[in-house]
Order: C-alpha cells, then sequence, then structure tokens
C-alpha cells in the first residue's frame, strides 16, 4: 500500500504556556478535500505554518507521500510539492495576469528557464492554460491590480497551481468575498483538486462552503482535534455543536438534517 499524500502524527506546538497546537494526528489522500475547522484561536493557522515549513513543531512528524518534510523550510516544502494561498492575496498589483502566473512558472522552472530564453514563448503558453483552468483566459492582458476581489482569489489559485502540487493548502481562501463567490471558488478549486488529485487542505469560517464542499472535516478546539469526520458527522456531534454554540457561526436548518 502506498503512503497517504499528507502523513501529520502528534504535531504539537506552544508558544510560552499557550498550547496551540496538541497532539494532532491526521492523513489526507490525494484528491480529497478535508477542512480544518475550529473557533478562534483553535490552532488551525499554526497548524498550516507547520505544515508548509514556516513554523516549527515541538514535537511530531509530518510525511508528504512518506518523505519527511518535519523542519524543513518553506522553501524546501514548496519544492515537494506543496503549494499554500493565504487569506490576504498575494499578487503583484503593478503586473499582469499572466505575468503573475509567469513568475509562479519561472520559480518552478528556475534558472533553466531564464538562461534560455524559454520564459517568453513556453511560459506565457503555460501560463494561459492555467488561466483557462480558473476561467481567466480573457483577463491575461489585465493589470492585476485592477481585478475585483473574487479575480484575484482565482489569480492565485492559478499562481499557487504552478507549483503543480500534489497539496494544498488554503488558509481561508474565501475570506472576504461575497457568499456566493465563495462557494463558487471553492467548487473550482475542488473540480480542480479531482481533476490533478492533489490534496486540499483549507480552513474556512464559512460553513457554507465546508458542508458543500469537504469531503472530511477535522474540528480544533484549543489545539486538540475534537471531532473529524463526514460533514454529516461532524454536524451533528455534540462537542461540534457546543463549541459553536454562541460563536455566531451556525450549522442552520441543515443542523438538524
Ligand atoms: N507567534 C505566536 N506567538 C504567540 N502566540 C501565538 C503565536 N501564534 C499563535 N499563537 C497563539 O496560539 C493559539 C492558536 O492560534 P492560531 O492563530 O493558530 O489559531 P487559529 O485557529 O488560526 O485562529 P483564527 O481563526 O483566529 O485565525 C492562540 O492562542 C494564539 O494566540
Amino acid at each position: 500500500m502506498s503512503a497517504p499524500l499528507l502523513s501529520v502524527d502528534h504535531l504539537s506546538k506552544s508558544y510560552g504556556g499557550v498550547k496551540a497546537v496538541q497532539d494532532v494526528s491526521f492523513t489526507l489522500e490525494r484528491g480529497e478535500l478535508l477542512a480544518l475547522i475550529g473557533p478562534n484561536g483553535a490552532g488551525k493557522s499554526t497548524c498550516f505554518n507547520m505544515l508548509n515549513g514556516q513554523v516549527r513543531p515541538d514535537f511530531g512528524r509530518i510525511r508528504i507521500e512518506g518523505r519527511e518534510t518535519t523542519g524543513l523550510d518553506p522553501r524546501r516544502v514548496w519544492a515537494l510539492g506543496v503549494g499554500r494561498t493565504f487569506q490576504i492575496t498575494a499578487t503583484f498589483g503593478s503586473m499582469s495576469v499572466r505575468e503573475n502566473v509567469q513568475v509562479g512558472l519561472l520559480a518552478r522552472h528556475g534558472a533553466l528557464a531564464r538562461m534560455t530564453g524559454f520564459a517568453g514563448r513556453t511560459l506565457a503558453a503555460e501560463a494561459d492554460d492555467l488561466l483557462a483552468l480558473v476561467g481567466m483566459r480573457d483577463a491575461a492582458e489585465r493589470p492585476s491590480g485592477e481585478l475585483a476581489y473574487g479575480d484575484l482569489k482565482r489569480l492565485e489559485l492559478a499562481v499557487a497551481l504552478t507549483n503543480e502540487p500534489s497539496l494544498l493548502l488554503m488558509d481561508e481562501p474565501t475570506a472576504g468575498m461575497a457568499p456566493a463567490d465563495r462557494v463558487e471558488l471553492m467548487r473550482l478549486a475542488a473540480e480542480i483538486a479531482r481533476a490533478r488529485r492533489i490534496g486540499i487542505l483549507f480552513t474556512e469560517h464559512d460553513m457554507d462552503v465546508v458542508f458543500e464542499h469537504a469531503d472530511r472535516i477535522m474540528v480544533l478546539d484549543r489545539g486538540r482535534i475534537i471531532a473529524e469526520g463526514t460533514p454529516a458527522t461532524v454536524r451533528r456531534d455534540p462537542k461540534v455543536r457546543a463549541v459553536y454554540l454562541g460563536e455566531g457561526h451556525l450549522f442552520g436548518s441543515e443542523a438538524a438534517a
């Protein structure tokens, strides 16, 4: 049997007296969408930061397709096929939409591309293919600084795909978007993940997005996983309902389903 795409064992991190993440273990397979949810301060960002190498765990192991990545810096983790999108969009506003994607492709193809002039022709075509994938091909020439917020998020997804990731970490991908656009963006990400066999781990505060798109959900509270399973299982879990009570994040009428 082959190793899971992502395998996390007993991951822990404290800041002074605060146990931000405590003994978190889980796996994620290719093509699977796993949501990591929990109230503010539950430890979601700390988990993400350990997975992509920004934060070194105090304890525990992280493996990508069986290969240990614990303690590697973000650049090395990225090179092993881990892409990430951020809560705050990170694109170059003065560049065109296509150029933003080309920058990502250049980073992957490296010095060889810069030396051979391969960049201009081939990377533009490759960039356009990725833009078509996220429905942005017609906007290729536009300055990205002019894009509406939802389009910027799609551009950011295209940039994250330049690395041909096997694992994509999406930290609140729909933050700041209108509700209809949120569901649309995650639908797009889910389609791409399934078609390309990419595993996606995402955090999200919008429960509509979570329950519509996640194959599986993990719930963190004060650094610990308190529930894990299919959306239907997690929705019914009394521990989860207790944590979210008074948080303002309701499971709506579906909660009774
Ligand atoms: N660099 C840091 N220094 C000190 N404490 C930190 C640091 N990063 C996180 N923490 C603490 O660790 C805990 C978990 O924080 P984290 O940001 O991971 O939660 P979160 O679930 O991502 O929250 P949110 O939904 O608000 O983004 C919090 O108590 C937070 O204050």
